[in-house]
């Protein structure tokens, strides 16, 4: 026991209540911080669910996204509208008072992207814990999926990382909350690939919402949402349904048969029915045990922002 090291986790899985007696309370240490930040600025709770989502689809999630520095994955375009990384270091901070070099920085994201949700309104789960910090963050690593993409594309970048197109369709119904940059989406409602037009599958009223919302020389953010941007809810995946999403890649879920039969489902429009609310949890789950690190291949850091010096 001189050495914590030893049974950080060497050679095991996660699992539910991994810290049990040598950290009692990471968990209401970690809701408290993110329910307070959440209070303060409700844009926390977004950033935090997509941080997680890119923390898991670059070298696992293993914190590598948390990496301050010149090259790391933070730099890289995707990663530079990311918000919450106070929150996650103010967690790290508090939880190394409590029991100090016992909870990874992974572990911190995951509980507080489940306590982003619950805190929006969604349904809980339980988080398995006991993933390390990975030692690496490069830019050149990232490649996530990107707004334009068509369906094909997105299930074979989720499919390469052991999630099938339920877990798809489930996990960009996390679009439900947060915003996007006009930058990303103007062209679509100003001039679809070149047309002059905006994208004949827009609901034409939503068009004029979003043309006014992000002018052609102006605005900033849209909602992804725009029935309940702060709340965790199916409103998304209905208006996925009607047309009025913002983003290409997902306004084409609805365009694919199979993504739309999910959506189907999880609307209760089509049978078997899903449950949205559950769903998510499960695919969240599967989505948060990408790449973990239990082995030599991590460590428990002691800021989030920084890789352990050897
Ligand atoms: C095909 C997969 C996906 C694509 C192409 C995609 C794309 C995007 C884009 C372009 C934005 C706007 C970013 C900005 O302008 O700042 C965004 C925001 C967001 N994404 Fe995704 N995303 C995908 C999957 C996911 C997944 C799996 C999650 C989490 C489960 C997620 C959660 C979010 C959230 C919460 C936001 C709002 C962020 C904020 O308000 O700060 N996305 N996504
Ligand atoms: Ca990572
Ligand atoms: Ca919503």
């Amino acid at each position: 026991q001189g050495n914590r090291g030893s049974s950080r986790g060497g050679g095991r899985r996660p699992h539910v209540g991994f810290y049990g007696n040598r950290c009692r309370n990471v968990e209401s240490i970690v809701r408290s911080v993110v329910q307070s930040h959440v209070r303060s600025n409700p844009t926390n709770a977004p950033g935090i669910l997509r941080m997680h989502f890119h923390d898991c689809f670059v070298n696992g999630c293993d914190g590598s996204v948390l990496i301050a520095g010149n090259t790391t994955e933070r730099t890289a375009g995707p990663n530079r509208s990311l918000r919450g990384f106070e929150v996650i270091e103010e967690a790290k901070t508090r939880l190394e008072a409590a029991c100090p070099r016992t909870v990874s920085c992974a572990d911190i994201l995951t509980l507080a992207a489940r306590d982003s949700v619950v805190l929006t309104g969604g349904q809980s789960w339980a988080v398995p814990l006991g993933r390390l910090d990975g030692k690496v963050s490069r830019a050149s690593d990232v490649n996530l999926p990107g707004p334009n993409d068509p369906v094909s594309k997105q299930k074979q970048d989720f499919a390469a990382k052991t999630l099938n197109t339920l877990d798809l369709v489930t996990l960009v119904g996390g679009h439900t909350i947060g915003t996007a940059g006009c930058g990303l989406v103007r062209g679509r409602f100003f001039n679809f690939n070149g047309t002059g037009q905006p994208d004949p599958t827009i609901d034409p009223s939503f068009v004029s919402l979003i043309q006014a919302r992000c002018p052609q020389n102006g605005g900033t953010r849209v909602k992804l949402d725009s029935g309940s941007v702060d709340k965790f809810d199916t409103s998304f995946l209905r208006n996925v349904r009607t047309g009025r999403v913002v983003l290409q890649s997902d306004q084409l879920l609805w365009r694919d048969p199979e993504t739309r039969a999910i959506i189907e489902r999880l609307l209760g429009l089509r049978r078997p029915f899903l449950r949205f609310g559950s769903e998510f949890g499960n695919s969240m789950v599967k989505m948060s045990l990408i790449g973990v690190k239990t082995g030599s291949d991590g460590e428990i850091r002691r800021v989030c922002s920084a890789i352990l010096k050897v």
